[in-house]
């Protein structure tokens, strides 16, 4: 049994429902869990226009989860996710396993009402930043642009500074080195979106753990390659290698029956 811990102490930022463990798991269980992604059978992954991915759990519908138990070596690593954060009601029950080309990211989205409003997001591999930008149902200030705000919206952070956001909602980043966990509840989970660009090189200057993550420059990032630089007066990590994540979620309502056709 794993102890909890005190997450008050990996809050990051002004939103207090953003945790991010350093070195949650260690070297030895990140090459066991990537090796196990890597063998999985083919037929697990699902290729998408930018990324690949493999769903464990069984299929999350409309209304509710249609299980699939998890295998061992998943319900190993949620259960430690569960046990030390001490955020989910019950035992975690889906998994998606994302892959990234340094040149590959996720269009800032919401995760939805399916999963209790948790989530926890283990990353391997490699680094990335990760955009956390208000609803644009927060926005305050009128756009004055002229032109359709889409492309910006997902495009991400890069002119989002001139925004004004209610009720002291701020877009913001969080560094995802191997290893991590990363956890976002409640106002970050329902107020926000988050995405990550799909560009190899990552601006961190609105990361939260920035201190903690990257460290003074220049230096290397992480021990896997991804480099801190600096362009221009931004702070940048150069993402050359290839991440893997791991989201756990909970899907509270689930099927124990089968449908019947
Ligand atoms: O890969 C990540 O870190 C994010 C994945 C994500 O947001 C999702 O699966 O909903
Ligand atoms: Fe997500």
């Amino acid at each position: 049994m794993e102890s909890k811990r005190n997450l008050d102490n990996f809050v990051v930022g002004t939103v207090s429902s953003v945790m991010y463990v350093p070195d949650f798991i260690n070297d030895g269980e990140e090459t066991q869990l990537l090796d196990k992604v890597y063998n999985s059978p083919v037929s697990k992954w699902k290729s998408l226009k930018n990324r690949r991915l493999q769903n464990w759990g069984g299929i999350v519908h409309e209304k509710g989860l249609l299980p699939q138990e998890l295998p061992p070596w998943l319900k190993k690593v949620t259960e430690k996710v569960s046990e030390e954060s001490g955020l989910f009601l019950s035992a975690i029950n889906h998994v998606l396993i994302n892959e990234y080309h340094p040149d590959q990211g996720i269009m800032p989205h919401q995760d939805g009402p399916a999963y209790y409003p948790v989530v926890a997001i283990l990353s391997l591999g490699s680094a990335a930043i990760m955009d956390f930008v208000p609803h644009p149902s927060l926005r305050s200030s009128p756009d004055t642009s002229g032109g359709d705000r889409k492309d910006s919206e997902l495009n991400g952070a890069s002119d989002l500074g001139t925004d004004k956001w209610l009720n002291n909602h701020h877009p913001f980043s969080v560094v995802l080195m191997p290893r991590s966990l990363l956890i976002f509840k409640d106002d970050a989970y329902s107020s926000y979106l988050h995405g990550i660009r799909d560009s190899s090189i990552h601006q961190y200057d609105r990361a939260v753990n920035e201190a903690g993550a990257v460290g003074p420059q220049p230096r290397l990032v992480s021990e896997e390659g991804d480099e801190a630089v600096t362009s221009g007066d931004r702070k940048c990590i150069h993402r050359t290698g290839t991440r893997i994540s791991l989201t756990c979620r909970l899907v509270l309502k689930v099927h124990h029956k089968l449908f019947k056709f």
